[in-house]
């Protein structure tokens, strides 16, 4: 028997109810202790994918392609092998994987862990039902951008018709806010604060009752020298059709009849004062938050937004910054000003092309939006 057998044995022999539980209870303490270092054996993973077959592979995102598992216990799970480009250390790896699986919130897909073997990584998310937000946006012949504004993604676009009943005002109002609330979590809440740098709609997942989860968060983590996966794909050119007093046109038709106007007017405006092209002047996600929260009320106009590949954007750090490093997409303190920033670089610049009326616009966003 090795030692860490015998330390349990020593530990449930004060309660012993009988000698035949023993095992059971010396496998279960085995069990959670396992669960808590949240380290996956290379087996346990290659079992629980039929060894990754290419039957459970739900994609392949920029780092690395994703496979559907289910463990022993019955647990479903996506596995996420990471492609073999991070210059990072196993322990470096093990570490921050560690610290990103203590981040857990209703709104933040749950990584349940990691594992190390040989050259690969592997991390181990929860496995989330339904599909991402921009499987069930229905696209209306649009060039969509990978990066637009999620608020205003949900309120606009038309869903694939087939799922027309499913996604109501009220539905999109509660993804819209759930999105915010665990947004506000990684930057303000979570043990270390986490700027996710790539919001999509792909990756919003959806769970069975539509609660939005965000995936790919605190990847700057494991890839610190800042060759991270960032879409800076432009959106098309189509959807110019934000003017101040009409924002309510460019709604789904499909809910515009049943939707509050207010409600959708502030979700639109909340979207608009995210990109605006200063990063000084964007809202924090506790107030927008607070703004979402408000049925009526009255905002601040928003400033021009920002155009992509000026200034603000930002899709790599310089060689040798570190992830924990000033302007890098993790921070511990709490009261730094770059949450803003970074959160919504990467959101500006797609909504810019996709809400912008004017043709000539100024990327510093001095300007304010005219009608
Ligand atoms: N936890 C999960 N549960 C269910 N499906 C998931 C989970 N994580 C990822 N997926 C799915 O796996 C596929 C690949 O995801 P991944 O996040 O790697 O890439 P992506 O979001 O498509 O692209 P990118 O890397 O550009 O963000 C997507 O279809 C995604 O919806």
């Amino acid at each position: 028997m090795n030692k860490s057998k015998n330390f349990f044995r020593n530990l449930v022999k004060p309660f012993r109810s009988s000698s035949s539980n023993v095992g059971d209870n010396v496998e279960d303490l085995e069990r959670i202790a396992q669960q808590e270092q949240k380290s996956f054996l290379f087996e346990t993973l290659v079992a629980a994918t039929k060894d990754f077959h290419s039957h459970h592979k739900l994609g392949e995102g920029g780092f690395g392609p994703v496979y559907r598992g289910k463990l022993d216990d019955g647990r479903e799970i996506a596995v996420k092998k990471l492609s073999q480009n991070s210059s990072q250390g196993k322990k470096e790896f093990e570490n921050e994987a560690k610290v990103l699986a203590r981040v857990q919130h209703r709104n933040v897909v749950n990584l349940l862990g990691y594992c190390i073997h040989g050259d690969e990584k592997l991390l181990v998310y929860e496995y989330i039902t339904n599909q991402s937000l921009d499987k069930v946006l229905f696209r209306h012949g649009l060039e969509i951008s990978e990066l637009d504004l999620i608020v205003t993604m949900v309120v606009v676009y038309s869903i694939e018709p087939s799922r027309k009943e499913e996604l109501d005002w009220k539905r999109r109002y509660e993804i819209i806010t759930g999105i915010a609330r665990g947004l506000l979590y990684l930057h303000n809440d979570s043990h270390n604060r986490i700027i996710h740098r790539d919001i999509k709609a792909s990756n919003i997942l959806l769970d069975d009752k539509w609660v939005p989860k965000i995936a790919d968060f605190g990847m700057a983590r494991l890839f610190p020298e800042g060759e991270t996966h960032v879409n800076t794909r432009v959106a098309g050119t189509k959807h110019k059709l934000y003017k101040k007093g009409k924002g309510m046109e460019i709604m789904d038709a499909a809910i515009a009849s049943s939707a509050p106007s207010e409600q959708v007017a502030i979700c639109i405006q909340i979207g608009l004062l995210c990109v605006q092209s200063d990063p000084k002047v964007r809202p924090d996600m506790h107030r927008v938050v607070i703004m979402l929260s408000k049925k009526h009320g009255h905002l601040e106009e928003p400033m021009r937004p920002g155009i992509p590949g000026t200034r603000y954007r930002r899709s790599r750090l310089p060689p040798g910054s570190s992830s924990t490093a000033p302007g890098a997409s993790v921070f511990s303190d709490s009261n730094s000003s770059e949450s803003t920033f970074n959160i919504t670089t990467n959101t500006a610049s797609a909504s810019t092309s996709a809400l912008a009326s004017s043709s000539n616009p100024d990327p510093h966003g001095k300007l304010p939006m005219k009608s």
